[in-house]
């Protein structure tokens, strides 16, 4: 099934904007791509949510969301709180595989962290990653505090029985200090996944146009971009 379940070691990390450089990457090679955010939380009513941040950076994309509550807080707090029904992680495997039956890709945000809970019960997005059966992305942030968080992610991942993907950068400074340069060999090593992009800090404020065409560069083969781990280490100087 072409659903990828997009998570992050946090909230903040970057996910929306991996999530618009996936998308725009799929777009550019031909590919239908649907977007579920599964839950927005911190966001009214006809305010632009994650999805069609998504859709204002990558483009044409097909935008969807189960449901949205307004306190910025985890869903299930935030469902409870306005006095509303949660989102379950079956409504978001059922919502995501229907999408599969209409589009190429279908690319599935949560919100915060693989565990933030959505209702009550205590469903997460790993439940619905494995309700899909589907590849789940780690977005993580390049400096200090990101080894042990992108680990516990995808420790978190592989003991569900769930396949990492791989791990992207959320937000790649322009100077990068010691640590972030240092972990793009430990990120990869320590989460036994590869490393799979990095998307430039202050992409999310390029114009779509300029976003769209570097999208792909930012991204590896496997995520249908010309992204190179090695050849960015260098760059970098590690
Ligand atoms: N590469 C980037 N370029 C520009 N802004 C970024 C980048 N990465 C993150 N940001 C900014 O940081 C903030 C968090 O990014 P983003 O919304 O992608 O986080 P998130 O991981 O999707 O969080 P949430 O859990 O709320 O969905 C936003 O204000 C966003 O504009
Ligand atoms: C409001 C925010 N931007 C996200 N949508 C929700 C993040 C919930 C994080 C909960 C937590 O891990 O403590
Ligand atoms: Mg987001």
């Amino acid at each position: 099934m072409p659903v990828m379940v997009i998570t992050g070691t946090g909230t903040e990390v970057g996910k929306t904007v991996v999530t618009a450089a996936v998308a725009a990457a799929a777009l550019a090679a031909g590919r239908s791509v649907a977007v579920l955010k599964a839950a927005q939380t911190g966001v009214r009513p006809g305010e632009p949510g994650d999805a069609e941040e998504v859709a204002r950076l990558a483009g044409a994309v097909t935008t969807d969301e189960l449901a949205r509550y307004p306190d910025p807080l985890a869903p299930a707090t935030a469902s409870r709180r306005a006095g509303r029904a949660p989102v379950r992680p079956r409504d978001v495997a059922e919502r995501a595989a229907k999408l599969a039956t209409e589009h190429d890709l279908v690319l599935v945000e949560g919100a915060g962290g693989l565990l933030v809970r959505f209702d009550a019960a205590g469903g997460t997005l790993a439940d619905a990653a494995e309700l899909l059966a589907a590849p789940v992305l780690v977005v993580a942030q390049a400096g200090l505090g990101t080894l042990n968080t992108t680990e516990l992610t995808v420790r978190e991942l592989r003991r569900r029985g769930l396949d990492p993907a791989g791990v992207v950068i959320g937000s790649w400074p322009a100077e990068p200090d010691l640590a972030a340069r240092c972990n793009l060999l430990d990120l990869p090593d320590v989460a036994g996944v590869p490393l799979l992009g990095a998307v430039p800090a202050g992409a999310g404020s390029l114009g779509p146009a300029r976003f769209r065409s570097s999208a792909p560069h930012w991204l590896a083969p496997e995520l249908e971009g010309t992204w190179d781990a090695e050849a960015f280490r260098a760059r970098e100087a590690v």
